[in-house]
This record gives structure tokens, sequence and C-alpha cells, in this order.
């Protein structure tokens, strides 16, 4: 039976303990999101399979992550992004192969399925799974057994299955997704809200991710926003959700090290800067490269020589700028690198050399 969240309020069930644990992946504390935080914890410890739903960018992966980290399960974590993974490849990615189970088949590979024993599956994009596969998901839901793909022996598998998607899975319009299947998958739902339905997590948000970047590269030198700064940003509408927030923040701290910005300065410089989101639905949109007068004019980087003692290491800012705009093409067309290349303008090879060169490939799983 699914679970449907909207006003359900919850026994005194002790889940301060997880609650906790949930907070220190997910930045935020709205009411909407303590109320998404609570479902995590309350429903983390079960096996159920859960659905998670929300806009492009607004946190579901880290959602899969908060449920494993609270379900107490022991084994790993295994995220596979079914729209990313072409679809003659899905099936093997999942359920694995023997050698010589197809042509390429070159050894054994162990699928998924499989890895997640004793953890957690995490199907990200549920609803772009061909419809011939979800066939064969349901019946390992079923049966919680696998073969791999040219062998004969079943395998018992034992993982707690979270799904998310970014469509309604009950619309026949919109997407292709069998019900039998939807009723298996989402036993319990969790909503996530639109960043803008929640501003006032933002000044959270930035700090969570800031400390993550200095942690990672001690030279990451912040933007302080001030009053007026923060207030700009709360006003956005961020269509891209806390993903554009993380790319905003990017474009600041390359354009603004360690310098106040202003609510001007974010307004002319930040959110008009970046390429904008043309929807929520990035593997079906045919987002074309935006006309140049929505990238930063290179006058307005004449701007960056009035700060008092700014020192420009021309080479690394240029890198910078370059993974950034590399990123956000990749994760606008679900890291299709061809939809990526094209709108950049560059030939496939030469975008697949440059995401080597800064160590972009996404783990596709
Ligand atoms: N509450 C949060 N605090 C800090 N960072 C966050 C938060 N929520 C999301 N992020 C960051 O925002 C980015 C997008 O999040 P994530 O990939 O989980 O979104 P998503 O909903 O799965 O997106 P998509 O639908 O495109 O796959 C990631 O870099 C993630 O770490």
């Amino acid at each position: 039976m699914t679970q449907h969240w909207t006003n359900v309020q919850f026994g005194a069930q002790n889940t301060d303990s997880a609650i906790a644990v949930v907070d220190g992946i997910i930045a935020g504390n709205s009411p909407v999101m303590q109320q998404v935080k609570q479902h995590i914890a309350l429903v983390g410890a079960s096996v159920a399979p859960v659905l998670v739903q929300g806009e492009t960018g607004t946190g579901k992966e880290l959602v899969a992550e908060a449920l494993h980290a609270v379900s107490g399960r022991t084994g790993e974590l295994v995220a596979v992004n079914c729209a990313a993974i072409p679809a003659e490849l899905l099936e093997s990615e999942l359920f694995g192969h023997e050698k010589g189970a197809f042509t390429g088949a070159e050894g054994r590979k162990i699928g998924r399925f499989e890895q997640a024993c004793g953890g957690t599956l995490f199907l990200d994009e549920i609803g772009d799974m061909p419809p011939a596969l979800q066939v064969k998901l349901l019946r390992v839901l079923e049966t919680r057994k696998i073969r791999r793909l040219g062998s004969m022996q079943e395998i018992d598998v034992d993982f707690r299955l979270v799904t998310a998607t970014h469509r309604d899975l009950t619309s026949q319009e919109e997407v292709q997704f069998r019900e039998d299947l939807y009723f298996r998958v989402a036993v319990f739902q969790i909503g996530l809200p639109s960043l803008a339905k929640r501003v006032t997590d933002i000044p959270l948000i930035l700090d969570r991710m800031i400390k993550g970047y200095k942690a990672n590269d001690v030279t990451f030198d912040e933007p302080l926003f001030d009053e007026t700064g923060m207030r700009a940003l709360q006003s956005h509408t961020w269509r891209g959700n806390i993903r554009e927030l993380r790319n905003t923040l990017i474009r600041a701290s390359v354009m603004f090290p360690g310098q106040v910005v202003t609510g001007d300065m974010v307004k002319h410089f930040l959110l008009n800067a970046g390429m904008p989101y043309i929807d929520g639905c990035a593997p079906q949109s045919d987002a074309v490269m935006p006309e140049t007068h929505d990238l930063p004019s290179p006058d307005q980087f004449r701007y960056l020589n009035d700060a008092e003692g700014q020192d420009l290491d021309l080479r690394v800012y240029l890198r910078d700028i370059e993974v950034a705009l590399i990123e956000t093409a990749l994760e606008k067309t679900s890291y299709c690198v061809s939809r990526a290349a094209t709108q950049l303008r560059l030939r496939r090879t030469t975008l697949i050399e440059k995401m080597k060169k800064y160590g972009l490939n996404r783990e596709v799983a």
C-alpha cells in the first residue's frame, strides 16, 4: 500500500539520533525540510522501497545517501542513473554478465543488484528505465533473485531499494511507467520541495558547500555575501534548484574570492551570468547554447581589476570557468556527452579529453 505523507502525524518514535545523521548529510532546517528529514529518519530503518520525487537538482541523491546512512545496513550504497546509461547497456549493468554472454563480454561482471547486497540500491531517474527492463526489475523485486546475463544460475539478492524521479510516474502522458512496478517501488514516497520553497535554507546550504570546498581545496577563497547579497539569492527563482545554487557559488568564488558580495553584484554578475536552465527535464530537452549575451561579457571581467590587491592567477581562473561550464552542460544533459558537446560547440572527442583532464567523468552507476 502506497503511503502518502501529506499531513501525517508521527507517533512518539525516537528518531532523534537518525535525524542527527540526516542533518549531517542534508543542510537546511526550514519547516518543509524538517518534515522531509523526519520522514527519512522514520523510514530509513525499514526495508520498504522508497521513491524520492523532486525537481532536478533538489538533492534526491542526498536523500538516498541519508536513507542508506540511517538504514543500519552494512553493505554499500550503489547508485545507478537510469537516464545516463544507454538502454542496451543498462540490463548488463544491473544484472551483470558471464564471460561470452554477448559480443564484447570478455569476462564475468558482477552487476549492481549483486553489488548492493546488504546495502542500498539507488535507481536514479527510474522513469527513464526502458519498459522491457521494468518487467525484469519487477520480477527481481518479487523473487529477490537475479540471473546474470548468460547464466542459468539464480542468485539471491538482498538490497534495499531507493528510487528517484523528477517526473510524475503515474502520468501516462509524461512517462511510460508500469503501474504494477510503481506500486512496488513507491511503498513510501518522499517529496523534495524546490529550492524556491525553502529559500531560508540558502545560508545554511551555502555554508555547508563552502565547508566542503574548503576541506578539499585549501586555496578555496569563499565569497562573503552581505545582507543584500543574501537577500538577492533568496529572491531568485532557482529553476535549477540546489545545483544552480552550487554553480552560482562556484562562479562567485572565482569572480569574487574573499570579497564582500552585494545584492547588485549577485544580480549583475552571478545570476545573469550563468547558462539558463532550459527546463527540469534535462534528458528530453534539446537545449541549445545560450546566446553569448547570456554569459558575462568580457568587459564585465574588468570589474575584477577594480578590487584592491586582487591578484589573479589567470590560468587557474580560466580553468575553473571551463570546468564550471562543462559541468553545467553535462548536468543539463544528464551526462549525455554528445549533447553537452553540441551545447558547448565542441567536438565530442574534445569534450571527452577535457572531461578526462579535469576528472569530470561521473560514475555512471
Ligand atoms: N541540502 C543540501 N545541502 C547542501 N548541498 C546540497 C543539498 N541538496 C543538494 N545539494 C547538492 O546539490 C547538488 C544536486 O543534488 P543531487 O544530485 O542530490 O540532486 P538531484 O535531485 O539528485 O538532481 P537530478 O535530478 O538532476 O539527479 C549536489 O551537488 C548536492 O550535493
